[in-house]
């Protein structure tokens, strides 16, 4: 059997010191900071919006190796004590990705039973970046493991906090100030989608190692999908295979339990190309993109752009499309306020894609709507996406489309 994950815990990344992401995630994407650990060589910052949660790791100064910190006495003495149960010489719960730049490099999942899960993965010929670890400190401890993925610098860290009590995970001091007053405008409850940009060919190996190490199961974003090649959008410059699975059994689009993952890969045609360039920029395959969940995009992307956030624009003639009006009228939406604010929507017949069935009459129209930010480090790589669900589990052409040509935009500008 597969190692079974609970539930997502948080996303990692790995950035320079001084590169703002904190800031901007606290100030723009309006997260909030909760807990905290500062070493003499690392800063690790939590950071939550619902049940969204992202770990930024700060390398600062000159890293030691891994095997001589913490007890090396040539080394300067860490700020903050790091507590038992230290697995990697920097970033606990995390190894330092091999990444020239800025990166989102660490999919974390709580599981049940760490030590019965990394025998398992070993069975299965994945050697463990870091083997089951304790970390205790006074409000409880936690056991995690790392493995590394098939996807680029992606890992995996596998964590059993349920002898754990406090904010965040032992070594990490609660931090900041737990939001009170009305709902937030900008709000956003959890990770929906977690997009790979594979390197050409690889998707294959990629399904076939989550589904050997985890039990992911694949399912089918649209109805034009082939079971072999995946969802093709090809032509006018798009050139661009899409697969996905997830790690649940799949519920109601919309519910926390159910963060899927994209992979995708670029089919040649000519022209620039939005995965190719990612994977150039990155120094290989990785997290293109994560789109964060919220049940009013309207209210959400207006707070978070007049917070400073930029979002692509659409192509100009998105919302002028031949039935595009009429189409998002049906879905019960104003075309004036989505062009607005540069929101996509895609609507589907209740049959197209898999999901979103249940409940719906037989000719109910599903559908999402997306908007997706710029780049947010200096390389046109990882970006932020918000998205709401109206049934809609998938995705539809028009938007991947609409995004592909804005972003190709955006790309040729620069
Ligand atoms: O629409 C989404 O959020 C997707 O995840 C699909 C997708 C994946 C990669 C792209 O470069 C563009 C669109």
């Amino acid at each position: 059997m597969a190692a079974p994950l609970s539930r997502l815990s948080h996303i990692a990344f790995h950035v320079p010191a001084g590169t703002g992401l904190v800031s901007d995630l606290v100030d723009k994407f309006r997260f909030h900071l909760f807990a905290s650990r500062v070493t003499a060589c690392a800063r690790q910052l939590a950071l939550r919006k619902g049940a969204a949660v992202f770990l930024v790791n700060e390398r600062l100064g000159e890293a030691p190796p891994a095997h001589t910190f913490p007890s090396d006495p040539t080394r300067p003495a860490p700020a903050q004590q790091p507590p038992l149960g230290h697995g990697d010489g920097e970033f606990l719960y995390d190894v330092s990705p091999s990444c020239p730049v800025s990166t989102a490099s660490n999919v974390c999942f709580e599981v049940q039973d760490v030590p019965s899960i990394s025998r398992r993965l070993q069975e299965r010929g994945c050697p463990l970046a870091i083997p089951p670890t304790d970390v205790t400190d006074d409000d409880g401890s936690v056991t995690y493991c790392v493995v590394r993925s098939v996807v680029g610098n992606v890992s995996h860290t596998l964590l059993d906090r349920s002898r754990y009590r406090g904010a965040f995970l032992a070594g990490f001091r609660t931090a900041g100030d737990i939001p009170k007053g009305p709902r937030d405008p900008a709000e956003a409850t959890h990770f929906d989608h977690i997009t790979y940009a594979c390197s050409r060919g690889s998707t294959r190996a990629v399904l076939d190692w989550y589904q050997r190490c985890f039990g992911f199961q694949r399912f089918v974003i649209n109805r034009q999908e082939d079971a072999a090649e995946g969802y093709r959008i090809r032509g006018h410059g798009v050139g661009l295979r899409l697969t996905a699975m997830r790690y649940g059994k799949g519920s109601e689009p919309g519910l926390a339990d159910d963060c899927k993952f994209v992979l995708a890969e670029s089919l040649p045609e000519p022209g620039k190309n939005q995965v190719d360039t990612f994977l150039e920029q990155h120094g290989g395959a990785g997290i293109q993109h994560v789109g964060l969940y919220t049940a009013d995009i309207v209210s959400t992307a207006r707070a978070l752009a007049e917070a400073g956030v930029q979002f692509v624009e659409p192509p100009r003639a998105y919302y002028s499309e031949a039935g595009k009006a009429e189409e998002i009228w049906e879905a019960g939406q104003d075309p004036r306020l989505l062009s607005q604010h540069g929101i996509l929507l895609d609507s589907e017949l209740a049959g197209d894609g898999e999901g979103g069935g249940r409940g719906s009459s037989p000719r109910q129209r599903r559908y999402l709507m997306q908007i997706f930010t710029k780049p947010i480090f200096p390389e046109e790589t990882f970006f932020l996406e918000l998205i709401e669900r109206r049934g809609a589990a998938g995705f539809g052409e028009g938007n991947i489309r609409a995004l592909w040509k804005s972003v190709q935009a955006y790309l040729d500008k620069e």
